[in-house]
């Protein structure tokens, strides 16, 4: 299983490279790359294996950050309790074709598992986008998605561009944002 040792910090060149495409058929080993990704969101959502194992908690999880620089992030991000997850995806090659003028950010900020201090201010990001995409069997894939599903796809496809979230925080003013940006608690 993955676990925080395994989880690449910034610093580490991984991080700051736009990763490979994959091609399919892909590799055993990528398709197990996915599944270990999918694994450690669904572990860091379980307080109790969180506790044991000391992962910090994940909705969304970027090949780059397990040291390997290829394009492929996991999502899983939850609905409400006893209610299935929003979004539980893991992406291949995912594109952002199109996105919304409508600015949005998560209220609390953002972190990163690869970032280990807090840095706080909002992350400005599109509301609504529509990303394409592979599964890990190939098959292409065009979903839209809004406020908190889109906003972890956006800090995961960053990720495979070597973009980090903390590249879009205002450094002047971290807590200023569009008067008619949607802000996501
Ligand atoms: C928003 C949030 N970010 C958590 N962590 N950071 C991450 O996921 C990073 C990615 C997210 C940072 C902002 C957007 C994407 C990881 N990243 O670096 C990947 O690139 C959380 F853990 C979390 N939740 C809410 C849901 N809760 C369900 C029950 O279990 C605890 C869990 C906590 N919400
Ligand atoms: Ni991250």
């Amino acid at each position: 299983m993955i676990k925080m040792n395994d989880i690449t910090r910034d610093g580490n060149p991984v991080l700051r490279k736009r990763a490979e495409k994959a091609t399919f058929p892909l590799s055993a080993d990528h398709k197990e790359l996915g599944n270990k990704m999918m694994e450690y969101l669904i572990n860091s959502q379980d307080p109790e294996i969180a506790e044991k194992y000391k992962l910090r908690a994940g909705v969304g999880l970027a090949a780059p950050q397990v040291g390997v620089s290829l394009q492929m992030a996991a999502v899983l991000v939850p609905g409400a309790k006893d209610k299935p997850p929003l979004f539980k995806e893991i992406l291949v090659n995912p594109v952002i074709v199109s996105e919304s003028v409508q600015i949005a950010a998560l209220e609390e900020g953002e972190g990163c598992l690869s970032v280990d201090k807090e840095i706080p201010g909002y992350v400005p990001r599109h509301d609504r986008i529509t990303i394409k995409y592979q599964t890990v069997d190939g098959e292409n894939k065009k979903i839209r998605l809004k406020d908190y599903p889109a906003i972890v796809c956006q800090h995961e496809i960053d990720h495979l561009k070597g973009t980090l979230f903390y590249d879009h925080i205002n450094q002047k003013e971290p807590l200023k944002i569009d008067d008619d940006a949607v802000l996501i608690g």
